[in-house]
């Protein structure tokens, strides 16, 4: 298997001295493990700390990423962050079309195509964020609700080596209710199909992230999931000596 990335959504958390704790935390952690083999690290705090811990992490393999963007470049776009400002703080991937954003924006398929564009356009990786419903899945409707969102979310060329899909069961998230082996192995391969359905032999390429209450406890046994490139990682990655054992269970390549 390929290099698992781990990835960390601070989400609307840390003001500067957690986050400069967090960051301090994380360096000191990944500098003990100096020479083993890893997975990616990414960490997305929220807007305001990006720069902050861009500057801390600078000269780290620990990479910086933001949690939306525009789909705009510039201009009348009050309280709106451009992907060109995320790479100027020296951000390298935004998270797009996050549950919350999708609840709490309103953001329809449409609007993350648009940002992913955007953010691809910026030279940013985009982390597109897909996964169904409690209402949806009890009512057997994950596969097509996931099949319509990678349908309408990812935009054409999305599937190059560095393109990143997160499946993140929206009942999972911050419930400590994470999907079974086998649900994810079944969403993971079905996401998988899709992605070829769409991208032909590109969709081969793209690393398919597990998202929803991963923890140190039971990261082992997500990321062995044949299919799962990685987690993106809530909760657990507010507290640094849970987010570097999880970092210890995935698979460096
Ligand atoms: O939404 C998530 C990551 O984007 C997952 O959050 P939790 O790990 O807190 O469930």
């Amino acid at each position: 298997m390929s290099r698992q990335m781990i990835a960390g959504n601070w989400k609307m958390n840390g003001l500067t001295a957690e986050a400069d704790a967090l960051a301090a935390a994380l360096l000191r952690g990944v500098g003990e493990r100096a020479g083993a083999p890893g997975a990616e690290l990414l960490v997305c705090p929220p807007f305001t700390q990006i720069a902050a811990v861009s500057r801390l992490l600078a000269g780290s393999d620990i990479r910086v990423g933001g949690q939306d963007c525009s789909m705009h470049e510039k201009g009348a776009h009050t309280g709106d962050v451009s992907p060109s400002m995320l790479r100027d703080l020296g951000a390298t991937h935004v998270i797009l079309g996050h549950s919350e954003r999708r609840q709490n924006h309103n953001e329809l398929d449409e609007t993350v195509r648009e940002k992913c564009v955007a953010a691809r356009r910026a030279g940013l990786v985009p982390i597109v964020c897909v996964g169904e419903t409690a209402e949806q899945r009890s009512a057997d409707g994950h596969e097509e609700t996931v099949g319509w969102q990678l349908k309408g979310s990812l935009p054409d060329g999305f599937a190059d080596e560095e393109a990143i899909v997160a499946y993140e069961p929206v009942w999972a998230i911050g419930t400590g209710r994470t999907a079974t082996a086998e649900d994810v192995a079944a969403m993971h391969g079905f996401i998988r199909a899709e992605l070829k359905r769409q991208f032909s032999e590109s969709g081969e390429k793209v690393r398919i992230l597990y998202g929803g209450s991963v923890n140190a406890g039971n990261a082992a046994t997500l990321l062995a999931i044949p299919e799962v490139g990685g987690a993106l990682v809530g909760g657990a990655s507010l507290k640094p000596d849970d987010f570097l054992q999880i970092l210890s269970a995935a698979q460096g390549g």
